[in-house]
């Protein structure tokens, strides 16, 4: 039995966010669904996504927690349904538009993505190329304000003395991090994260976690986070979203997801297989860090 909850009291406790000069949108699922020949990747999803949450979309390997984001984010194409950002058909989006709304919609994905030879500071800046035409683009020229830009993303990412490193020669936890202030100097509206913390040991996984929430707290910017460790979306998260075959299964808060529904969506094994406890990604909020 589905435990579509998606209760008020998720909605209640979402009041939009505001960004001083930012308009906000509610982001629209409407019956949204991708198949991969007879698979169904993502069946029949329907979500509102209300400006300023902190989302985590749970469930077992293959429920299409991946292909909800990169249909979201319109790197794949859905095969059915429509995204809507306030007025906007997303599904409907080409070219320039296109473009601009991957800039609104910063991605970041559990294996960075970054140019290892390229220097820290130039991946961050990477973040501004949807700017640019297609001659500065290819010659990689940034002004000065764009600079300043990256240095402060970084240096809020706590990685500004790693500026002119070359990205390749940093730390996981670390390329996690510039990988965010390269989403962040997009200016998106939208962060969705794809498994950002799977590769990393706690340590790096919470700073990469805290550096979310604090996107998502301080600049208003809705976080949609896919996670594989329970604890770590019940620490972070205001609504946490399961799937299951495709489909949400479970739609509700961090306390409204108890141990029968961990049951119903990653089966009898649930409770310890996914319990953080035994994961290597282990990610606790700061203050559950503190000493007595
Ligand atoms: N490009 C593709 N071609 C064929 N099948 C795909 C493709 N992408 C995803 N799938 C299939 O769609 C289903 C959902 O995959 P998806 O990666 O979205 O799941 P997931 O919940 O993100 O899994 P994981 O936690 O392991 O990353 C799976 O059965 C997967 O094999």
């Amino acid at each position: 039995m589905a435990r579509n909850i998606h209760s008020d009291d998720v909605a209640a406790s979402q009041e939009p966010a505001t960004t001083a000069g930012m308009e906000q949108h509610i982001l629209s699922l409407s019956g949204l669904g991708r198949s991969f020949g007879s698979t169904r990747a993502v069946d029949a999803v329907s979500l509102d996504i209300r400006p300023g949450q902190f989302v985590g979309v749970i469930g077992r390997s293959g429920a299409g927690k991946s292909t909800l984001l990169r249909l979201i984010n319109r790197l794949i194409d859905p095969t059915e349904g429509k995204i809507t950002f306030g007025n906007m058909d997303v599904t409907g989006l080409r070219g320039r538009d296109l473009r601009h709304w991957r800039r609104d919609c910063a991605m970041i994905f559990q294996q960075f993505n970054l140019v290892e030879r390229l220097d820290v500071l130039t991946n961050v800046l990477v973040g501004r190329l949807s700017d640019h035409g297609f001659l500065t683009s290819m010659a990689m020229q940034f002004t000065d304000a764009e600079r300043a830009i990256a240095i402060r993303a970084l240096d809020r990412l706590e990685l500004a003395p790693q500026a002119l490193q070359r990205a390749g020669t940093l730390s996981g936890g670390q390329q996690q991090r510039v990988a965010i202030a390269r989403a962040l100097v997009q200016n998106p509206r939208i962060m969705l994260a794809d498994e950002p913390i799977a590769s990393l040991d706690p340590g790096n996984a919470t700073r990469v976690m805290e550096a979310l929430r604090s996107i998502n707290r301080d600049d208003g910017i809705t976080v949609l986070v896919n996670l594989h460790t329970l604890d770590t979306a019940r620490a972070y998260c205001d609504r946490i979203i399961a799937m299951r075959d495709g489909r949400v299964f479970f739609d509700g808060t961090p306390r409204q997801l108890t141990d029968d529904v961990v049951r119903d969506i990653y089966g009898s094994e649930g409770l310890t297989e996914f319990n953080e406890a035994v994961t290597s990604t282990a990610a606790a909020p700061a203050r559950a860090r503190q000493p007595a």
